[in-house]
């Protein structure tokens, strides 16, 4: 128990109470720690998308340090993570033991140096920006990148395209109101328009169900120990258990009009 407390009093936001918590550091106060929604399994295929050996990586955002060890195990040729939460680059850096650098900094100016990387990962973070900061962090990403190389997101999409824009806006505003995070997920062809407008080529897209609180999904990113000690931290905390049943019941409403989704998106220009 006592090791439970210290290790959620490293996590981001532990001091807000649990009504006002964001929702994904809620979760993973609550032993949940596949904060995407498309779970392990759209990670892998973003990893092996985006083309990891030999390359030098920048994740943008690594939160927890999860994903950051599966780049790890994909030799790249060095890792830099950036992540503008103090907690979540000290997570990190634990996550990866000394084998590549975690910096403090904000996705829109990382204070890297232009072409320095070949590929960036970023997984649930675009989503929770304001436009502005969407293209801003798009941007950066771009700047950084060397020609050739591999911008890979893992996000939320709303679909379909043909969307009227005032259901869009009730998605979005439940969203908000349930994980109390301005979350702003965006089209398949809203994610394309951010990426093509900072230069990049759309090289590749996925879609996986936004199941992050399903149960089959829970096991297949927790494993089964972690999934019942999750089940047993939410049935033993009466504030957490209204949050995570809130969230799981505006996920559920609108399930037919949200997915989780992969883009590839190419800087043009021949790799060196
Ligand atoms: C939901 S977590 C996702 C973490 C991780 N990518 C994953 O999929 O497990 C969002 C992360 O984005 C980071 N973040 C949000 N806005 C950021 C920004 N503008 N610059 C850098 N990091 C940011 C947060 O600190 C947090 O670690």
């Amino acid at each position: 128990m006592s090791n439970e407390t210290s290790a959620a009093d490293q996590l981001p936001f532990h001091q807000r109470k649990t009504e006002d918590m964001p929702g994904h550091w809620l979760l993973a106060r609550l032993g949940k720690r596949v904060l995407r929604p498309g779970g392990l399994e759209l990670t892998e295929s973003l990893l092996d998308d985006a083309g990891i050996d030999g390359a030098d990586v920048l994740e943008i955002a690594p939160g927890l340090g999860k994903t950051a060890t599966a780049i790890l195990e994909r030799s790249p040729r060095s890792y830099v993570g950036v992540d503008d939460d103090p907690n979540a680059v000290e997570l990190t850096k634990g996550a990866i033991g000394g084998r590549g650098r975690v910096l403090p900094g904000d996705a829109s100016s990382t204070g890297l140096d232009d072409e320095s990387a070949d590929v960036a990962i970023g997984e649930a973070m675009l989503t929770m920006q304001s436009d502005r900061n969407k293209a801003k962090i798009v941007q950066e990403a771009f700047r950084v990148l060397r020609p050739g190389g591999r911008y890979a997101i893992h996000e939320l999409a709303i679909n379909p395209d043909t969307l009227p824009d005032e259901e869009k806006t009730e998605i979005r505003k439940s969203l908000a109101r349930s994980i109390k995070v301005n979350a702003r997920p965006l089209t398949e062809a809203e994610w394309r328009k951010l990426l093509t407008d900072a230069g990049f080529e759309v090289t590749k897209v996925r879609f996986a169900k936004m199941a992050l609180l399903e149960p089959r999904r829970v096991i297949a990113d927790e494993g089964l120990g972690g999934a019942l000690k999750f089940v047993a931290n939410v049935l033993r905390d009466g504030d957490a258990r209204k949050r995570v049943l809130a969230m799981r019941s505006t996920f559920t409403k609108y399930k037919s009009h949200m997915a989780a989704i992969e883009v590839i998106a190419t800087k043009p220009g021949k790799s060196a």
